[in-house]
């Protein structure tokens, strides 16, 4: 098991803000020793049990603002990880998604949207070929066929916080995501599903939070389908010294203030940050999607490495 070893940063001013607050002001400077324990809730040693409290507790508080605050943190980027995200994985009609930790339901949203340009880019294909038919005809005859404009593909949202994703059902039915998906209540580390089930496993921002990312990563497995995928976006390490600094200022500085600001709760926003700084490196948690029995696991790296999206085959 991981040991996350907060030391006092050795250099200039960091190091006396240290001395003078007591406190750890930047703390990617500071892991001189730095490895990654579950059980740890931001810079703070709880039990798993407390863990869950806490994190449930922080999704309660922060998911009426939860989007908007998303847009702000990362100045809109998030939505283009997002996006890679489903470049990445590259659904088709008929597939059968799982998005745990899915919150208020981006991901699912982008794949439904995906395999909608996919099939209407098809039965325009379809309309070429059939030219005599007309468009009415063709989606008719695929309804009859028993193919709807999704191709059977179906996404499942999976969250253990009922109350983000009640602001994600009403975020669907404000624009019109209304076949296709389903809401289930569950913990990622005892999914509430059969083996086998899903073509495709996502989670993104989700797996940091869990106090057994190994339990949780095995559920990914047994869900899967044989040649099924498993994609993680997730929050990184940066390499670059320099944008490192800068993020960290970004962080601990002005994203609890902006948590305060917009949705009255400093602390939340500090545990997310923290939480973030605390998660293993790119390599790392490659190693630990490796021990779950995933195969070919690979990572991309976003924006200089802020955020990552990790991926692997169950073979
Ligand atoms: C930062 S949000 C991410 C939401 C969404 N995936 C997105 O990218 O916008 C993290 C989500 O993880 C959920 N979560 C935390 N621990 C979980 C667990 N053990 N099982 C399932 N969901 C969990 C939280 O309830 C929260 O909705």
């Amino acid at each position: 098991m991981a040991v996350v070893v907060i030391k006092r940063c050795g250099v200039g001013l960091c190091h006396r803000l240290c001395g003078i607050t007591g406190r750890h002001w930047f703390p990617r400077l500071q892991h001189t020793d730095r490895q990654y324990i579950e059980t740890q809730f931001g810079f703070e040693r709880v039990s798993e049990s407390e863990k869950r409290e806490k994190v449930q507790q922080v999704f309660d508080n922060v998911a009426q603002k939860y989007d908007i605050m998303n847009d702000l943190m990362t100045l809109g980027i998030h939505r283009l990880w997002k996006e890679r995200l489903l470049r990445l994985m590259k659904p088709y009609p008929g597939t059968q998604l799982l998005d745990v930790a899915g919150g208020t339901g981006d991901i699912a949203f982008l794949f439904l949207d995906y395999i909608h340009s996919q099939r209407e880019a098809q039965m325009h294909r379809d309309l070429k070929s059939w030219q005599n038919l007309s468009w009415l005809e063709i989606s008719k005859s695929y309804q009859e066929t028993g193919q709807d404009l999704l191709g059977g593909s179906h996404a499942v949202i999976c969250d253990i916080n009922p109350k983000m994703m009640t602001f994600g059902k009403k975020k669907a039915q404000q624009l019109g995501y209304t076949e296709g998906l389903s809401w289930v209540v569950g913990n990622a580390e005892e999914l509430p599903f059969v083996d086998e089930k899903f073509d495709i496993y996502t989670v993104g921002f989700g797996i940091r939070n869990m106090a057994h990312i190994k339990q949780a990563l095995q559920e990914a497995y047994r869900v899967l389908k044989p040649g099924g995928r498993f994609l993680c976006l997730e929050f990184s390490q940066v390499n670059n010294p320099l944008i490192s600094r800068i993020y960290d200022l970004y962080s601990f500085q002005v994203i609890p203030v902006l948590g305060e600001v917009i949705a009255g709760d400093w602390k939340s926003y500090q545990y997310l940050v923290e939480s973030i700084r605390l998660f293993p490196a790119q390599e790392e948690f490659k190693a630990m999607i490796e021990d779950a029995g995933f195969m070919k696991v690979n990572y991309h790296n976003l924006t200089s490495g802020i955020a990552a999206i990790h991926s692997g085959f169950k073979l």
